[in-house]
């Protein structure tokens, strides 16, 4: 998978290095391409960003040098990308929306900052590939950064061979529709603590029950939604 960010702060991915993604990135699975929104400037301040058209509060970015960042990393593109823009404003992100977007061959991610970006933009972004808004939760960021750093990571883990283990993606919260079951390891008694007996038991009959009833036990007392969808 081809993955392009366009920010005005490209340091902050550097973050990408560090996390599983850099293993990914060095054997070639992920090839992630990160771009300075004012490299697509012209003039000598490198404005990104202007005032709202019928006023009101903060700065809108520029619909310009979008244009020339989204012509440009799709100039070369072998496949239609998805073209994503984290927002406030957008559908919820959610781990399907991650399995979805791991099947892709090409995510474009745009960071928007100030308090949003010129309307046309999405408009015009719709002839280069698939736009999508999507909102990481009911809260609002400076930037959308710190969205795509997420949805990079939810998303890059799920393609194959970017986890070591492929088994432990399936007993995750929210792969079943469930939270997971709690986690214990050695040793057996820690602070006066015991591990649930059960799991001591060498019954994996009543383990895997135990599990799933812990993890209806904590869905419905925790997110109650996620049993209504
Ligand atoms: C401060 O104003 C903002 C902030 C952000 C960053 O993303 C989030 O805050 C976020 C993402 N998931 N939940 C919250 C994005 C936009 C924006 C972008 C494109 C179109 N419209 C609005 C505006």
């Amino acid at each position: 998978m081809r993955i392009d960010v366009v920010s005005i702060f490209p340091t902050i991915f550097d973050a990408l290095e560090v996390s599983l993604l850099g293993k990914a990135r060095t054997t070639g699975l992920l090839d992630v391409r990160v771009h300075d929104l004012r490299d697509y400037t012209h003039d000598r301040h490198r404005t990104v960003d202007d005032t709202p058209y019928g006023g009101g509060a903060g700065m809108v970015m520029k619909p310009e040098p979008w244009g020339e960042a989204l012509d440009d990393v799709t100039r070369d593109a072998e496949s239609r990308p998805v073209i994503i823009f984290p927002s406030p404003a957008g559908e919820r992100f959610t781990q399907a929306t991650a399995r979805e977007l791991s099947t892709a061959s090409h995510l474009v991610f745009g960071c928007g900052r100030y308090e949003g970006i010129d309307e046309r933009v999405f408009d015009y972004a719709d002839e280069l590939g698939d736009v999508r808004l999507i909102s990481l939760g009911d809260y609002v960021l400076n930037g959308g950064e710190v969205a795509v750093m997420a949805m990079v990571e939810a998303i890059g883990r799920l393609i194959p061979g970017v986890v070591g283990n492929p088994e432990s993606l399936v007993e995750e919260s929210h792969e079943d529709g469930l939270l997971e079951y709690p986690s214990f390891t050695k040793p057996a008694v820690w602070r006066e603590r015991e591990v649930p007996p059960v799991l001591l038991s060498g019954n994996h009959g009543a383990v895997a029950s135990w599990r799933r009833e812990q993890q209806l036990e904590r869905t419905r007392e925790r997110r109650p939604d996620l049993l209504s969808d």
